[in-house]
């Protein structure tokens, strides 16, 4: 598949080519790491490397040709386009692929649930027409010019994830992407350690509203307190089209029921005046939840909502959000669920409340392996220690912490919960085997810094 010529490369980043002009890129990758033959390499300069010290190995690794602002040593007649500064020009490319495009584009923003959320956009937006989308949670500065830069000429559906940890970091973005329709999954304290007020935080997300298409459509969480606020800024943007999900009666899309079941949650909604039953195949109320906001954004995007919501049964977790693995145990087995790749005081609620709905073994029981949750500001010590009341709320049998955050919540619970306690994920790591029994569910949960993966992989080890 021809992504970007040499030429049409050329054009978009006003560039100079240099060696070899006759190339075709069929891909675009930052990362000589994991280069894929075909690929365009874009040398960008970052925090600990600069991408130019590795155009050599990208292109050995079957990298076409790669966009550079300087000519590294050793790489004189290599495939090159020579650009004023190569992050520039990565937007350039960006800017390109999304004015060339027809596809009809959705971006997803929110304080939680952006890439479970884009995911099952994708997989159902997949089965109506050509769908591109974002990868993994490629949703900053770098992140979007890159999924843009990769968005195929004739997709007919595009998906992209934007993220922002402080006010402003939408508004390039979304101006970037020009979604046709834009959805908040919801407003909740995450990096709050950036913002005064979770007010702040729904403004910043209104942000995303500043790129919507003329005509476009806003898909806002109705039950969310900041919904009136976040309506009220769309209007003030000029979007006329604004519709929500949630359970409240004015919802569009209103969630009548939800079971969450071990191992999915089955959905009772009025997609308004019509009546859907479907099932997510990830469990939790809040997956349920993201659905309907999924379910509106296809119908918005000329897609058949209804097609979509039987297509999410076959929606699986993305890694380290809810992944599951059984595992032989001393001579039984137990269950891990793998939450570690990011945590926020509303998603330790969620995983808490859905650990409720696990089914623990023979004598097993329900088990929290929580680490540290970051950039929650002054307000981190209490966010921890009130997690001991949605333990409570949950019947969880056990929960074991790590990290000087976590001793607050280690504090917080009663004796007949409170389970060990470690300064940080490696000693935790080193300590939680002598804990678990067969027949036990374990999730494992923490900020992405706090690195409790480490203890889902002493778990998957046996
Ligand atoms: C630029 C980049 O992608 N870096 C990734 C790279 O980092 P590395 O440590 O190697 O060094 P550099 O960044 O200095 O490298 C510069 C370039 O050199 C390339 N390179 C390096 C070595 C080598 O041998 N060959 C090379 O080609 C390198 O690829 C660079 O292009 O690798 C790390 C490990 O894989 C990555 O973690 C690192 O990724 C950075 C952090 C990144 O942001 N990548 C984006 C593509 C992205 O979207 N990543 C998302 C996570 C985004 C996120 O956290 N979003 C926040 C909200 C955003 C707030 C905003 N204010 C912000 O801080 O950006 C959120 O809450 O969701 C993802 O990975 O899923
Ligand atoms: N609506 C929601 N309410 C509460 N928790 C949620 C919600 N949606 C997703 N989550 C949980 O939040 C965590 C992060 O989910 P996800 O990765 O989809 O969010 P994200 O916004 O993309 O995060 P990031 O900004 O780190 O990329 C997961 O544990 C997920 O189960
Ligand atoms: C890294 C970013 N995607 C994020 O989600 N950060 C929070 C604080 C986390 O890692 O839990």
């Amino acid at each position: 598949m021809s992504l970007w010529k040499a030429a049409e490369t050329q054009a978009a980043t006003h560039g100079t080519l240099m060696g070899a002009s006759d190339w075709t890129a069929e891909g675009v990758s930052i990362d000589s790491r994991s280069i894929a033959a075909g690929d365009l390499f874009i040398a960008l300069a970052g925090p600990n490397h600069d991408g130019h010290d590795h155009v050599k190995a990208a292109i050995e690794a079957g990298a076409v040709a790669a966009l550079v602002h300087k000519v590294p040593e050793g790489c004189d007649g290599l495939p090159l386009v020579l650009v004023a500064d190569t992050m520039t020009g990565l937007q350039d490319l960006a800017g390109a692929a999304r004015a060339r495009a027809n596809a009809r584009i959705v971006a997803v923003t929110g304080s939680v649930g952006k890439t479970g959320t884009k995911e099952m956009l994708a997989l159902a937006l997949s089965r109506q027409g050509k769908t591109h989308y974002s990868v993994g949670s490629f949703n900053n500065h770098w992140g979007v010019p890159l999924s843009l830069a990769r968005m195929p000429a004739d997709c007919v559906f595009a998906v992209f994830e934007l993220g922002m940890n402080h006010a402003g970091e939408l508004i390039p973005l979304t101006k970037m992407v020009r979604p046709h329709v834009a959805v908040i999954t919801t407003i909740e304290a995450v990096h709050s350690a950036f913002f005064a007020t979770t007010e702040d935080i729904a403004d910043a997300k209104a942000e995303i509203f500043l790129g919507v298409e003329a005509g476009g459509t806003v898909i806002l969480p109705r039950d969310n307190r900041h919904f009136r606020r976040l309506a009220a800024a769309a209007k003030a943007a000029g979007i006329s089209h604004r519709q929500s999900f949630g359970s409240h009666i004015d919802a569009d899309a209103r969630m009548l029921d939800c079971a969450v079941d071990p191992d999915d949650t089955a959905v009772f909604a009025l997609l308004r005046d019509h009546a859907l039953a479907f099932r997510v195949g990830v469990p939790g109320l809040h997956w349920g939840m993201n659905a309907l906001a999924v379910l509106l954004a296809v119908g918005a995007l000329g897609g058949d909502a209804e097609k979509a919501s039987q297509s999410l049964a076959a929606m699986r977790p993305p890694k380290g959000r809810g992944e599951r693995h059984v595992v032989a145990w001393k001579g039984g087995s137990i269950e891990v669920i793998d939450e570690s790749y990011n945590a926020s005081p509303v998603s330790m609620k969620a995983a808490i409340a859905t650990l409720a709905a696990a089914r623990p073994g023979k004598g097993g029981r329900r088990i929290a392996v929580l680490g540290d949750m970051l950039e929650l500001g002054d307000s981190a010590p209490a966010l921890h220690a009130h997690l001991a009341e949605a333990a409570a709320l949950w019947n969880t049998d056990l929960v074991c912490t790590a990290g000087p955050l976590m001793a607050h919540l280690h504090q917080a619970l009663p004796a007949t919960r409170r389970g060990i306690h470690a300064a940080n994920s490696t000693e935790l790591a080193g300590l939680i085997k002598t804990v678990i029994k067969p027949g036990d569910v374990v999730v494992v949960k923490g900020s992405a810094g706090s690195r409790m993966a480490q203890v889902v992989k002493a778990l998957l080890e046996g």
